[in-house]
């Protein structure tokens, strides 16, 4: 668990990212039914759900990768739903993305993993280490080592573990300089103890560098340790919107219980 210091930190008051009345449909499915949020500098914000409740969806709508069927979308200054391709790309300069699965380079080292996260700042493609600016690579260790990897740089990227990697993808990251962070399911892959490790990362950069930090995940307990604020998808709607302090983990399970009109009571389904 984090330390008292860090766990007594409050998020910032400016709203960064925002949805307003989203509603995003695939043909007949309503993967997102008018969904409203703000979240705000240095806040991470845990979004959590049953699969298929919409959780990756609206990652995607908050930096572009799917244009809202409906509805309104903001992120550090753009308005999102009205983008033209230019104005996305240079927005994805600014929104680092982490992925369950790393999206690594396994033949590259991982300095140069690292470095790929500068690329956007860059005109020319690189190739190999040593043509990136001086500069840029001891921005990259500096990365490498708040990650706990500095002793990593000259390794190949695919000899490391998944805790390992993800954390160099988390530095990765970082070198892009962004303002937000969505970071989908990131820790689906990893043991109880990396996860820990990987979400407690997540949490001192979102402090430290007063990035937005909207993250799914599967694991209620999870959520409850590192989030400042938990969300809850069921069917494309918000259900639940609570800061994580005081939050009782029986209130989050009620994001699982299955609507069934024909049922009146039962036990909440435990996510996957
Ligand atoms: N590209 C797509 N085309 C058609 N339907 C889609 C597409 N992407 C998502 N959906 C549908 O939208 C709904 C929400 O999916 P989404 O992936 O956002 O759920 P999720 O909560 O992230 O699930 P999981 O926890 O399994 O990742 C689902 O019914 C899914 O089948």
């Amino acid at each position: 668990m984090t330390d008292p210091t860090v766990s007594q930190h409050v998020a910032g008051d400016d709203v960064v990212l925002s949805a307003s009345h989203v509603t995003k449909k695939f043909g007949d499915t309503r993967a997102l039914d008018d969904v409203g949020l703000d979240v705000h500098r240095s806040e991470l914000l845990v979004l959590l759900g049953l699969s298929g409740s919409g959780k990756s969806t609206l990652l995607r709508c908050f930096n572009g990768l799917h244009r809202v069927t409906t509805g309104r979308i903001d992120v550090a200054g753009t308005r999102v739903d009205l983008a033209s391709r230019g104005e996305l790309r240079a927005l994805r300069r600014d929104v680092g993305f982490v992925f369950q699965h790393f999206n690594l380079v396994g033949r590259l080292s991982c300095l140069e993993n690292v470095l790929i996260g500068s690329l956007g700042r860059l005109r020319m493609p690189r190739y190999g280490a040593s043509t990136y600016p001086k500069a840029l690579r001891a921005e990259a260790l500096v990365h490498l080592d708040r990650v706990g990897l500095a002793d990593f740089a000259e390794r190949r990227a695919d000899t490391l573990s998944g805790g390992q990697q993800q954390r160099v993808a988390i530095a990765r990251t970082l070198m892009q300089r962004p303002s937000v962070v969505l970071a989908d399911e990131p820790v689906a892959s990893l043991d109880p103890e990396n996860a820990g490790i990987v979400m407690d990362l997540l949490f001192r950069v979102c402090i430290e560098e007063k990035l937005t930090v909207v993250c799914t995940l599967h694991q209620v307990d999870l959520a409850l340790g590192w989030a400042h604020r938990v969300v809850g998808l069921r069917d494309g709607r918000k259900v639940l919107d609570r800061p994580a302090v005081g939050l009782a983990k029986d209130e989050v399970m009620e994001i699982y219980r299955r609507v069934d009109p024909s049922v009146t009571a039962g036990s909440p389904l435990e996510p996957a």
